[in-house]
């Protein structure tokens, strides 16, 4: 095993993810792949790396607090070794918060020796005026309190108190900070769930069935799992439960003709060539061509041989596909605000233009999905955001425009402790404790 300096690997990811705008799961793999670290190293990584990420907004209000230098000097690489450190000293009780700061003084003498004195300083300051610099709710802005509190943007914090209340809005941004396991999905084209169980749990790996499911299986101490034998085998899929949800609510049959028009990487698309049986057709775009390739390496892990995967842009139409699908699936892009859990960055990278750009992509690909469906075919949009301008706005807008469409009641697709009195779902995570999703099915009647 190579001996590596965690701290140092967790700040190059870092300032990779502030420097180049990276999404911080692909810093991550970057950084560790290819390389034998320890899976407790690769924890603690992983740790400091989400943990900034997640609660930047907070731990730059202490350092504003506490430095001389104006926060838009401090270069990149010292600003993210304060940001780690005082994650450690608040956060991490297992780390004592001398090695926090001995750690950071090593590493920045390394990398900027001039900063040494800077950094050891605002630390040690922190620790002395700790108690002082706590937030004070009673005399803060509800917003600001929230903002600073759970380290997301005021805008967005502002628009979900309109939303949803001071309450719920509350849990929400509670429920996006909290780290999710990881989740998989049983490749029941190759095993079932009891073996897979016993095999990952011979591995090491703590295993518990999913909630809503019946192939999800979650892993509470995974690390670098796509070097396990059994996902080279193609026995599981890495995927969250709530997009699970989504093929069982297309429910395809063996035999069907299924198009998919934002695909990659694949997850819904293998999961409902898996409940074919891999048998029938589906059709898979995207509009990246590098993405493309994602879907076909993991149908090929999988042993899946029927989706045909092509480059396209799902807001031009395709003549020589209108009215053909027994199925179609709208897996739309979309703002993303469902996932802050998995991708902390998400809420720091938005904004209310962007949301507004994006249902318009939604609505266009929506509109040509519905003209590949057959009479009598289903056509099932899904998002991964919580934004109901994008969820629910969508779908009426699309039931106003599309008189040949009716709204399926969804609630026969899905397992019980999610039906509800509504037709379609809307998946929250700090009350389903997955990611936060929306699902609706139309049925062609004409
Ligand atoms: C939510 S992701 C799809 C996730 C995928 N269904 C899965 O389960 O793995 C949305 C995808 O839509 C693609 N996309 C964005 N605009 C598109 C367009 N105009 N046509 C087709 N695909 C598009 C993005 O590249 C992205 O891969």
């Amino acid at each position: 095993m190579e001996t590596v300096n965690a701290r140092r690997i967790a700040l190059d990811v870092l300032v990779d993810i502030e420097k180049n705008n990276a999404f911080s799961n692909i810093a991550l793999q970057r950084a560790m792949k290819n390389r034998e670290i320890e899976d407790r190293d690769r924890r603690f990584v992983t740790e400091l790396v989400y943990g900034v990420i997640e609660n930047k907004i907070y731990l730059d209000y202490i350092i504003n607090r506490l430095s001389k230098v104006k926060h838009s000097k401090i270069k990149v690489e010292v600003l993210n070794l304060l940001r780690m450190a005082l994650y450690q000293i608040i956060f991490l009780d297992r780390i004592p918060s001398a090695a926090a700061v001995n750690e950071s003084v090593k590493i920045v003498k390394k990398i900027e020796f001039g900063a040494a004195g800077y950094v050891n300083g605002l630390l040690r300051n922190f620790l002395r005026r700790r108690e002082e610099l706590k937030l004070d709710r009673q005399n803060m802005d509800v917003s600001e309190y929230l903002s600073i509190r759970y380290s997301h943007p005021k805008w967005l914090v502002e628009k979900w108190l309109k939303d949803f209340g001071e309450d719920f809005t509350e849990g929400l941004l509670g429920g996006n900070n909290e780290r999710p396991s990881l989740t998989v999905r049983v490749n029941t084209l190759r095993t079932n769930k009891r073996d897979l169980i016993k095999i990952l749990s011979a591995q090491g790996l703590e295993i518990t069935e999913g909630k809503y499911s019946p192939e999800a299986l979650y892993i509470s101490n995974a690390t670098n799992i796509e070097k396990l034998k059994a996902f080279q085998e193609g026995l599981f899929q890495i995927q969250d439960e709530s997009s699970m949800l989504v093929a069982h609510v297309v429910n395809p049959e063996p035999g069907d003709f299924v198009m998919d028009l934002c695909a990659a990487p694949g997850g819904k698309t293998t999961h409902m060539a898996q409940l074919m049986k891999n048998q029938g057709r589906i059709i898979a775009w995207d509009i990246y061509d590098h993405k493309i390739k994602l879907i076909r390496d993991t149908a090929r892990r999988l042993g899946i041989s029927i989706i045909d995967t092509q480059c396209n842009d799902a807001r031009e139409l395709k003549q020589e596909y209108l009215g053909k699908a027994d199925r179609v699936l709208v897996d739309a892009p979309c703002s993303g605000l469902g996932i802050i859990r998995k991708k902390p960055e998400i809420k720091y990278n938005k904004n209310l233009e962007d949301i507004s750009k994006i249902v318009s992509i939604q609505v266009d690909i929506l509109k040509n999905g519905a003209r590949y469906v057959k009479k009598s075919g289903f056509l099932v949009y899904s998002t991964c955001t919580i934004e109901k301008k994008e969820n629910i706005g969508v779908m009426e807008q699309f039931l106003k425009e599309n008189e040949d469409f009716e709204l399926v009641n969804i609630n026969e697709n899905l397992p019980a402790a999610l039906r509800s009195d509504s037709k379609h779902l809307q998946l929250y995570p700090h009350i389903h404790g997955i990611d936060g999703f929306f699902i609706c099915k139309f049925r062609r009647v004409r």
